[in-house]
């Protein structure tokens, strides 16, 4: 699957309902076993949420994006399929959940590109199952580190904490997921599914048995004053950088 919504694979409420619906007919297709995840975007894997679709938004419209999003996570990180990401670019906070609910993680050695949990740098907080997410990848104090910080990090300091599995040079990056497929599809599919489920069950439940207040929780938070004014200085500086 190549992501592909420019300039940098924002996460908009109509993008992440067509990858959900796109990851959905290949869940249903049985002669689908694996998907190599990557971005048809020069630089960046994805910037991770739409920062405009939480900045200015009415509070019924705010529910309707993060039920998207929690959607997106569900499908990814419960998928029987084996989700390689070929992470060809930079893959701040949603982006970088993204490529934590896949199975395998090769990046792009390139030092220009990072990827983490950055979210405290928006004056935001990253909720119960982005964390979980994380430590389920790299561990309680790596994440507490992390998230607290809201540290990005490049390809070698992301392969130094586990962040990533593998660091090519970037027209390596298919070949070497691919090659890396072979290895996972060789395994007999009811196994390695049984025990991703085992592993991740735990996250899966917790979400599952509180999606609803979680989005209330969502919809409160990013509606607050303090919490648009951080989010409208964060896009200004993202624009003034460009210029
Ligand atoms: C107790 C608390 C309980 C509950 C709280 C609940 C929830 C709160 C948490 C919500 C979680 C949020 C997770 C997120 O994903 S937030 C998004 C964070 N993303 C970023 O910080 C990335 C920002 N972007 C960048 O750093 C760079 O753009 C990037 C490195 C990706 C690419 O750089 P490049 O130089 O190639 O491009 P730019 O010129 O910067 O960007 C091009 C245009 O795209 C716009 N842009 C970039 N990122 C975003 C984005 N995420 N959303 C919307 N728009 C984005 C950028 O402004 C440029 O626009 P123009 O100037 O061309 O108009």
């Amino acid at each position: 699957m190549t992501l592909q919504n420019p300039p940098v694979n924002s996460l908009s409420l109509d993008f992440l309902t067509e990858f959900c619906s796109a990851l959905e007919k290949l869940e249903m297709d049985k002669s689908c076993r694996g998907v190599i995840l990557t971005s048809g975007q020069p630089k960046v894997f994805s910037a991770g949420l739409d920062i405009m679709e939480m900045y200015g938004k009415s509070p019924e419209r705010c529910g309707e994006f993060w039920r998207a999003v929690q959607e997106m996570w569900l499908k990814l990180y419960s998928s029987n399929m084996v989700i390689i990401a070929a992470i060809n670019g930079s893959s701040p906070a949603g982006g970088c959940l993204m490529s934590m609910t896949c199975d395998y993680r090769i990046m792009a050695d390139n030092p220009r590109y990072s990827i983490g949990l950055n979210e405290t740098q928006l004056g935001i907080v990253a909720p119960f199952w982005f964390k979980e997410t994380m430590v389920n990848t790299v561990g309680h104090r790596t994440t507490e580190i992390a998230l607290q910080l809201g540290q990005l990090y490049s390809p070698t300091e992301a392969l130094d904490i586990g962040l990533v599995d593998k660091l090519v040079p970037e027209d390596q990056i298919i070949a070497t997921a691919t090659q890396t497929m072979t290895k996972w599809l060789a395994v007999p599919d009811h196994a390695r599914q049984i025990t991703k489920s085992m592993m991740r069950k735990p996250t899966i439940d917790k979400l599952m048995s509180k999606r609803e207040p979680d989005i209330q929780n969502f919809v409160s938070f990013i509606t607050k004053d303090p919490i648009q004014k951080s989010l409208g200085l964060y896009l200004s500086m993202l624009k003034k950088r460009k210029s």
